[in-house]
């Protein structure tokens, strides 16, 4: 099945425990911070029902059969990959590629668990039952799933079971015959007050020895009794509009932190616990990182290429591109944004096959688009402020030109060749929301961040990365000298 948008939201006024300021939010539907995002999340389930995308964003088992949002696919063929990379590209461009946790980012995550059920069946007998039904049960219901990976900040120098508090990391507290009892909390859940699903499983931090307590995967529903959503300041005053804010007035996501208060979690939940090996493996040995990393080099691309757009019309809009500077700082912003696209062309066009039949993106490709984006995204918005200067703040409101001092807003604030204020100022509200805008800052942080923490990340691929041709140069160049070596010792007198 498909949802509505209309069916969405319906299903959120199912009461949660959500904290917001200090303050248990009654009704996440109509509550300002959540209410524009939750409509354009809610876009994104219509589209589905659009008959201009409907065929791009759904599948079906068979011809006339049912139709599941195709983030749910396990591709088994090159076509199917890039038929998901088309729907990722048209989720993005419907954000702007400013919502990193969509519906169909946790659809494609769980995607990836459904490639690897197998692999969960050694943790317990029936693992890999319980996580097929659960992403079926998922998919079958259009659910919006966020996810809850890490531990508090805490004390970082300390493993889990010294912490001070010992269920301030979230663990098992319990055994039932019903389930397991969990206490603690986990961060950091983007979008969870506006979700029907909570997952959880290990960030790939490596748990050691005394941590089993706190090696747990498992999924509630959001409105599981106990479950508490701690959310952070909204970065959003009420009533933005598009002129003055085009993107953080509708695509803020919240973050929450969830307190697990001795929740029950019924066995069919549990995929594994009390498991290091499974919990320390889990991230690099299923699906999970490259099926959701597919999406994200798709949404990074498509903001990449908003990004470096308005950085070239805001210096044209002033005509600071004609100095060779400013020209050069664009063109790099251009390289960087055709590298992104390169390593998403590569992700799809060399994908490798698992012995399954399964279609996987192009791992290095993916590794090197999620260690590189945020430092080519922290260059874009970095030029856009060195550019842009004071023509970032000189931004009155859409007011001023529509009310008593239009005239004189239009002239004074004009751009080069007779461009109205009106227009010039638009651009550079939106260079702003991009870059200097908090819901602009959070979304860099959110690129830094999101794939988990990049020195792990980066140590792994430094393990796992092809680096088959330097190799062979540098077993050649060795192998060079080592014969130069040999011939030289032979030679010598008495050899
Ligand atoms: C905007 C945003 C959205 C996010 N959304 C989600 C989400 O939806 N779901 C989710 O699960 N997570 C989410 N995350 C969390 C994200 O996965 C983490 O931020 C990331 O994994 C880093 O972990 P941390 O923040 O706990 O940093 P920490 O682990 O506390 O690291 C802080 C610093 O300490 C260093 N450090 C920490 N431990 C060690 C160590 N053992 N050895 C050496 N150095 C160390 C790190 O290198 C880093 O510089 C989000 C984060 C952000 C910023």
């Amino acid at each position: 099945m498909i949802r509505t948008g209309k069916q969405y939201i319906e299903g959120l006024r199912a009461p949660r425990e959500v904290y917001v300021g200090g303050e248990r939010v009654v009704d996440v539907t109509t509550y300002p911070a959540f209410h524009e995002p939750i409509q354009s999340y809610a876009r994104l389930y219509d589209m589905k029902h659009d008959s201009q995308y409907q065929d791009i964003l759904t599948y079906t088992e068979e011809p006339g059969g049912e139709r599941y949002d195709i983030s749910y696919l396990v591709p088994k063929s090159k076509e199917e990959l890039k038929a998901k990379g088309r729907a990722y590209h048209t989720y993005a461009r419907a954000s702007y590629g400013c919502l990193g946790r969509g519906p169909e980012f946790m659809a494609a995550l769980i995607a990836g668990m459904w490639e690897s059920t197998d692999w969960f069946e050694q943790w317990g007998e029936g693992g890999a039952q319980k996580v097929a039904d659960y992403v079926r049960y998922v998919r079958d219901n259009d659910l919006f799933l966020t996810h809850a990976l890490g531990n508090p900040q805490s004390d970082r120098s300390k493993p889990s079971h010294q912490q001070a508090n010992p269920y301030i990391h979230l663990r098992v507290k319990e055994e039932t015959p019903e389930g397991l009892i969990i206490r603690g909390a986990k961060q950091l859940a983007t979008a969870a007050p506006v979700t029907d699903e909570i997952l959880v499983f290990p960030n790939g931090r490596q748990f050691g020895p005394g941590d089993d307590a706190y090696a747990l995967c498992f999924a509630v529903p959001t409105t599981t009794p106990g479950v508490k959503i701690i959310c952070r300041e909204p970065l959003v005053p009420e009533s933005r509009n598009v002129y003055d804010h085009p993107l953080s007035s509708r695509f803020e996501e919240m973050d929450a932190l969830i307190v697990f208060d001795d929740v029950l979690v019924p066995w069919d939940r549990v995929f594994f616990y009390n498991s290091l090996t499974a919990a320390n493996n889990m991230r690099f040995m299923t699906g999970v990182a490259a099926f959701s990393g597919h999406l994200s080099v798709h949404r990074a691309t498509v903001r990449a290429a908003l990004t470096v757009a308005t950085a070239m019309k805001l210096c044209n809009s002033v005509k600071t591109d004609v100095f060779p500077n400013v020209g050069e700082l664009l063109g790099r912003l251009a390289a960087l944004y055709k590298a992104q696209e390169a390593l998403l062309f590569r992700c799809e066009e060399e994908p490798r096959v698992s012995e399954t039949g399964t279609y996987w993106v192009n791992g290095d490709a993916l590794s090197a688009s999620g260690l590189l984006f945020p430092d080519f995204y922290t260059t874009m918005l970095d030029v856009i402020k060195r550019t842009g200067a004071a023509g970032l703040m000189l931004t009155p409101t859409l007011g001023e030109f529509t009310g008593e001092v239009a005239d004189l807003a239009n002239t004074y604030f004009a751009g080069a060749d007779d461009m109205p204020g009106v227009d010039r100022v638009q651009i550079a509200k939106l260079a702003w929301d991009l870059a200097g805008d908090s819901v602009g800052q959070r979304l860099s942080h959110y690129e830094r961040f999101y794939i988990g923490e990049p020195m792990f990340v980066a140590s792994f691929f430094a393990r796992s990365a092809d680096m088959g041709l330097g190799r062979e140069l540098l077993e050649n160049i060795l192998a060079e000298g080592r014969a130069l070596r040999d011939a030289a010792l032979e030679s010598r007198p008495g050899s």
